[in-house]
């Protein structure tokens, strides 16, 4: 009761304060209210300059002051008091609607979502981006210091308008708040040098930001025209924010409905959880373009999980108390059973293995999840010739390396199997809580990754043959873990579900219809997990949305295809109904003319199709053309001195050369091409060769940039008319977000 008459009394001695100067300065409410600000700070001691105010002014005023000392007064005395005179600015000024104070309701109920997010913390980094008068940073500040009890706050608060700084600082001094207090006059778009927050909290200034060359380095600017502030910084307040902190802010109810808000979502999938998004009362707002919401994010981090249940949700009218404060409660509980309890993170906590059989390789990379933190990663690779490669990274930094032969995926698979538990990266294989699969063919039935029961492992089955040098070994990966964890969930994702958004025109071969209908002869095409974990990596490295880009990638590896990927999806790729056919590869031929099978077997008296099939599948390709290797690290060994190994690898990059080119003319132009797999990681002479042959529609790649292996970077030099980027893929990784998403 006191504090409220206090609040009233202030109150009082602010407004006639500033009445009084405003009128006889002639100047707005906000600017006699901040004079008048400043003169009680300055212990009641009133400005004078050139003569105004006049002396009966000035003793008016300090009759004023002198009706009060705000030292004696708390922190929500003060704040409530100065947040009731801007309101009354906003109404005599006309302030526009982006400076506007943060009502108190509002920034009450953010204060209130907050308390538990942060309650942990002794010390407490709060940034807001946009602070305006204030109100909200000190409206939240003096709950938490309420509810938390020694708790160590600091504040900074950044805002390119003067005056509301100006406000701000008057709040802050007032409630004796500001040696915890940063206040930067600053535009929080460009550059800022802030530490990093355990939490972010704005209320965000809606609509276009002005200044395009100062949104250059953010991912979430608009393609063309101006970007939207609001969606920059997010972004911007998000960066500055600690590993697992939370980012509170006040938004566009419409937030993810307008056509920009794609690269943002994409920003945000990328770089934090999206936990809730609330809409606030309609009541509250002028009409229903103006209502926003509370968007809570939070930055990927370790123990830091996306909750189960997204909260989205309306906030009810507060006409309705009940209805109100039942919605609370519900929060509140999500919160602490949801959002932040130990209890539903160990529940949810586990490690995810993905399994990805190459046709040379047996790949493997063990997650803790869902944070996706990797735990272990094996590689085997020249599975079948002599000398295999088994490489195992564990542990910190540890790694198990060892040349032997592997003769087939079999022994592959078991070699994992042993070495998980001979090298301590678990101690039983219960601690695997999910399987993923790669597998390379799901036909026209699988359009998406499934959970593999018996029914779909006898689809997989009658499916191998459009898979010959990949689905065997699949389904040996399946069922060698099957064997040791019956009962875990195990997934399978495909190599062609990204490419079933093919347009017809593309996947149909010119030949009779009916083949088509009765025996879905179709190009199905692979690397579609690879492809859709590239392309997603590309638009981030370009800093626009996916479906803003028209994109090749080239996946170059034992197995090798080309995609066009178009605004996000696979309009044409190289390999065909079988994995055999597109570029050359390793040891497939690629493209051949069908008849000259027929000729090559009546020459060689082949009497069985399959087994010219199997010599395109296994002699041919780069160990085929040079009689020397399978492995492109052979080849250019000796290429110098065997024309066979220089002729194989002319012709791997002539097809590709072709293909982009293809792929190019498809899409009608292109705005960044990718090397990734094996060879496209690894070879930068290969890297540097192609590029060199596609100069002709803008590739331009820097010598220096393109001296890397297996990084991803940036490698275009700097007037390059289009992106060439290198980006080792992950489908592991892939593989193990589908096992969370199918759980
Ligand atoms: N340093 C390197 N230079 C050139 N090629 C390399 C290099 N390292 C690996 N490779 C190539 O990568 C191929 C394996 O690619 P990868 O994508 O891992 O295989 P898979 O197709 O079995 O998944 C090898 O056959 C080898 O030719
Ligand atoms: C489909 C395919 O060829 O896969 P990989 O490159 O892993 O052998
Ligand atoms: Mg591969």
């Amino acid at each position: 009761m006191l504090t409220e008459r206090d609040t009233e009394t202030l109150f009082k001695v602010l407004n006639s304060s500033t009445e009084l100067l405003k009128d006889k300065l002639g100047i707005s409410y906000l600017d006699a209210f901040i004079e008048t600000g400043d003169n009680l700070i300055n212990n009641g001691e009133v400005h004078v300059e050139e003569g105004m105010p006049d002396s009966d002014t000035v003793s008016k005023l300090e009759k004023i002051y002198s009706e009060i000392d705000y030292h004696k007064l708390d922190a929500e005395t003060v704040r409530k008091a100065v947040q009731i005179c801007m309101i009354k600015a906003t109404k005599e000024d006309a302030i526009q609607a982006n400076h506007q104070i943060t009502p108190d309701t509002i920034a009450s109920i953010m204060g209130y979502l907050v308390i538990r997010l942060v309650k942990e913390d002794k010390q407490l980094q709060i940034l807001d981006v946009s602070v305006g008068m204030g109100n909200l940073l000190s409206t939240v500040v003096n709950q938490l210091k309420d509810a938390i009890k020694e708790v160590d706050i600091h504040t900074v608060g950044i805002d390119n308008d003067d005056s509301m700084l100006a406000v701000a600082s008057i709040n802050s001094q007032m409630q004796q708040n500001s040696d915890n207090t940063e206040l930067i006059y600053q535009d929080s778009v460009a550059n800022i040098l802030v530490d990093d927050a355990d939490l972010v909290i704005s209320d965000l200034p809606i609509g276009y930001y002005p200044i395009d060359e100062n949104t250059t380095n953010y991912k979430t600017r608009s393609s063309e025209g101006h970007s939207f502030a609001h969606h920059l910084l997010i972004e911007q307040g998000m960066n500055h924010i600690k590993p697992g902190g939370f980012g509170v802010f006040l938004v566009p109810s419409n937030l993810f409905d307008t056509t920009e808000s794609k690269g943002l979502l994409k920003w945000i999938q990328d770089n934090a959880y999206l936990q809730a998004l609330l809409n606030l009362p309609k009541e509250i707002f002028n009409n229903e373009n103006a209502q926003k919401a509370i968007l809570i994010l939070q930055k990927h981090g370790d123990n830091v999980h996306q909750v189960e249940k997204i909260m989205i949700g309306e906030f009810p009218s507060f006409k309705q108390p009940s209805a109100f404060q039942k919605f609370l409660a519900e929060i509140v509980e999500w919160e602490e059973k949801d959002l932040l309890t130990k209890k539903v993170r160990r529940t949810i906590m586990g490690k995810s293995i993905a399994i990805n059989a190459g046709s040379s390789t047996l790949k493997f990379k063990l997650f803790e999840m869902p944070s996706e933190k990797l735990i272990s990663s094996g590689a085997i690779d020249r599975i079948g010739l002599s000398n295999s490669d088994v490489e195992i990274k564990y542990g910190d930094g540890e790694k198990f390396q060892k040349t032997m032969d592997v003769n087939n995926h079999e022994e592959a698979i078991k070699l994992v199997l042993d070495k998980l538990l001979s090298l301590s990266i678990i101690e039983n294989y219960d601690e695997i809580t999910g399987v993923g699969h790669r597998v390379v063919a799901g036909g026209e039935y699988f359009t998406d990754s499934v959970i593999i029961d018996d029914d779909v492992l006898s689809k997989l089955e009658e499916l191998s043959e459009l898979a010959p040098l990949h689905e065997p070994a699949n389904i040996l990966g399946i069922k060698a873990f099957k064997k040791v964890l019956p009962d875990v969930i195990s997934v399978a994702v495909f190599d062609t579900s990204f490419h079933t958004s093919m347009p017809e025109e593309n996947y149909m071969y010119a030949l009779p219809y009916k083949y088509y209908t009765e025996h879905k002869a179709r190009k199905y095409g692979a690397h579609g997990t690879s492809y859709r974990y590239v392309s997603g990596r590309a638009a981030a490295m370009m800093g626009k949305p996916l479906e803003d880009l028209k994109l090749v990638i080239m996946h170059l590896g034992a197995g090798a295809s080309i995609c066009a990927v178009d605004h996000g999806k696979s309009l044409d790729t190289s390999m065909g109904f079988t994995p055999l056919t597109g570029i050359m590869m390793a040891t497939r031929s690629g493209d051949v003319d069908p008849s000259l099978l027929a000729y090559i077997m009546e020459k060689e008296g082949i009497t069985d199709i399959n087994e010219m099939i199997n010599i395109l599948n296994k002699q041919s390709g780069l160990v085929g053309v040079s009689e020397v290797s399978a492995d492109m690290r052979d080849l250019e060994a000796v290429k110098a001195d065997n024309h066979q190994a220089e002729l194989a690898r002319n012709m791997y990059m002539n097809r590709i050369v072709k293909y982009v080119g293809q792929y190019v003319a498809e899409m009608n132009g292109v705005d960044g091409i990718v090397f990734t797999a094996g060879v496209g990681e690894n070879d930068i002479g290969i890297r540097e060769e192609i590029a060199e042959k596609l100069s002709y529609f803008g590739v331009k790649v820097d010598s220096e940039k393109n001296h890397i292996r297996a990084v991803e970077r940036d490698i275009s030099a700097d007037d390059a008319k289009i992106k060439t980027l290198l980006i080792p893929t992950n489908e592991e990784l892939m593989i193990v977000k589908d096992i969370e998403r199918l759980k």
